[in-house]
């Protein structure tokens, strides 16, 4: 496996590979990975000839400054996972790499309305910071495909909004969410649970499950109202939003017999923000 610190590094690796045709694969993530990023490179694997990894912690998405300086980075950890997966290449740059002028280098671009839904009312600008690094990642690996979890529903939505605001000849694809054996969704920032959070935890793949099972039985409004009903008296977790939403544009879901229905939630657990969601048709 190669490790590529610079754009100019991985463009010489990958320039002979598409030249003989082969298909570039590229999954780009922030580190500290875990099973849910092996899944993206085995489907990657899939759906291309070669699979490129990228590792990098974006500054400009953060919107919490102690989110982005305690964010995880076992690096060696990371690149052995990859390794044993079969990843072709790993990208990992610097932030001056990426951000030759600073990270405030400037960017706004018209993503529609559902950029400011959802985990865009939480964390502002934070899908204007996704799509810059992304763009940035697509410029330097050019890739024929780019594998995206579920896990972020509003960012698959976000990122596709930015390939056609560019044009982008890239094939994004979208791989199941996985979860751990009692249903928590994978994610870096679980490392930060304590024993009592990660017991907390379970309330969002519960409640999500719980409007999936009933959904014939209640109304829109009903099953959210009893699915909000389980952060009830939960000490030390705090919803931001759960909501029943359609999976096109993110606003309410008005019917049951909307085409593309989804739950999303959104929870502080503890001192970690977790997201999670459920497609229920
Ligand atoms: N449990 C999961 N199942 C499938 N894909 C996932 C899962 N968790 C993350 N991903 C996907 O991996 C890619 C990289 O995500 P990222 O590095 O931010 O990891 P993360 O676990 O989502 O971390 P975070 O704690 O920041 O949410 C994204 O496309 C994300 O949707
Ligand atoms: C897509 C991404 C790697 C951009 O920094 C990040 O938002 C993530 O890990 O989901
Ligand atoms: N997985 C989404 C990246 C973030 O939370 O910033």
């Amino acid at each position: 496996m190669e490790i590529f610190k610079t754009k100019a590094a991985l463009k010489a690796f990958l320039k002979p590979l598409k030249a003989s045709g082969k298909k570039i694969a590229l999954v780009p993530t922030m580190g500290a990975l875990h099973n849910g990023h092996i899944s993206l490179i085995k489907l990657a694997q899939q759906n291309a000839d070669i699979i490129i990894c990228s590792i990098f912690v974006n500054p400009t998405q953060f919107t919490d400054p102690k989110d982005l300086e305690k964010y995880p980075r076992p690096i060696e950890h990371d690149l052995a996972m990859l390794a044993d997966a079969g990843c072709n290449g790993v990208f990992m740059p610097k932030v001056e790499e990426m951000y030759p002028a600073g990270a405030h280098e400037a960017w706004h671009i018209d993503l529609g309305n559902a950029e400011f839904l959802l985990e865009g009312e939480f964390r502002k600008g934070h899908y204007q910071g996704v799509t810059q690094i992304v763009k940035k990642l697509f410029d330097a690996v050019e890739p024929d495909v780019a594998m995206f979890g579920q896990k972020d529903f509003q960012q698959v939505l976000m990122i596709k909004n930015m390939l056609a605001y560019f044009k982008l000849p890239i094939t994004i694809i979208t791989c199941p969410i996985i979860r751990e054996a009692d249903g928590l969704a994978m994610s870096s920032r679980n490392i930060h649970l304590s024993a009592n959070d990660r017991k907390n935890s379970l309330v969002l793949s519960r409640s999500l499950q719980y409007v999936v099972d009933h959904f014939n039985e209640y109304s829109l409004s009903e099953l959210e109202d009893k699915a909000r009903l389980f952060y009830h008296n939960i000490d030390g977790v705090e919803l931001d939003y759960f909501t029943i939403a359609n999976g096109d544009t993110l606003e309410p879901a008005k019917s049951k017999d909307e085409n593309n229905l989804v739950a999303l939630v959104a929870a502080k657990v503890g001192s970690t923000r977790l997201i999670d969601n459920m497609i229920i048709k």
